[in-house]
């Protein structure tokens, strides 16, 4: 089984007032968290899927410029399965960007669960809630985002018509904090 890992990267941050995947955090660029946890869960092949205008400010080998900017995350889901989809890879874990608390355990359980269940086309995190973009999603599932992207649909339209099997977590796993907004650098109890 062979999965690459996918950093969704080219949000508005509008809420954030200015591009957030480039705070400093750790000595180094927020988004870069989420390759570490990747990289630390074993996966090699870590691809940045983000948009013509912020491409070039990424310190990483493999960048997917989307052809439609600001299109969200399913879109950007579609556009790293098909541009990967001539790639030997069985799953894509995805991993926003924004999450200074991210860590290898989440995208291990994932890994476990992708391994051990043939049928699964995502591997879907929970903790308080359903967390697609901690997720992982078959390739197989091209056709049907194909389909999705059409209608211009959500994330809850892929994960809710597919054979999805969910993975709980503590719903205070510090892995799930994202930061929308200044205040949220706070959100971690210490
Ligand atoms: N590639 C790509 N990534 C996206 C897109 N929209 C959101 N993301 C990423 O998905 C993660 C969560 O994004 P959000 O915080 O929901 O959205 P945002 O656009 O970054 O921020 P807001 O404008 O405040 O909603 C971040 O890592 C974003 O960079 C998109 O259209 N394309």
């Amino acid at each position: 089984m062979k999965t690459a890992g996918v950093i969704l990267a080219g949000g508005r941050s509008s809420r954030y007032g200015k591009q957030k995947l480039f705070e400093e955090y750790n000595g180094a660029p927020l988004y870069q968290q989420s390759i570490t946890a990747m990289t630390n869960a074993g996966i090699p092949s870590i691809y940045i899927v983000t948009n013509q205008e912020l491409a070039c400010a990424f310190n990483h080998a493999n960048v997917i410029i989307e052809p439609n900017a600001h299109g969200g995350p399913l879109s950007a889901l579609y556009t790293a399965m098909e541009e990967l989809s001539s790639h030997p890879f069985d799953w894509l874990q995805i991993l926003a960007g924004d999450l200074p608390y991210m860590s290898k355990d989440i995208v291990q359980a994932n890994l476990r669960a992708a391994n051990s269940l043939p049928s699964a086309d995502i591997i879907l995190p929970t903790a308080k809630r359903y967390q697609p973009l901690h997720a992982a999603y078959h390739m197989r599932l091209l056709p049907r985002l194909r389909e999705l992207i059409k209608k211009e649909s959500s994330m809850k339209a892929l994960y809710e018509t597919v054979n999805t099997y969910t993975l709980s977590f503590s719903p205070n796993h510090p892995a799930f904090i994202n930061i929308n907004q200044p205040e949220d650098w706070h959100l971690k109890e210490e």
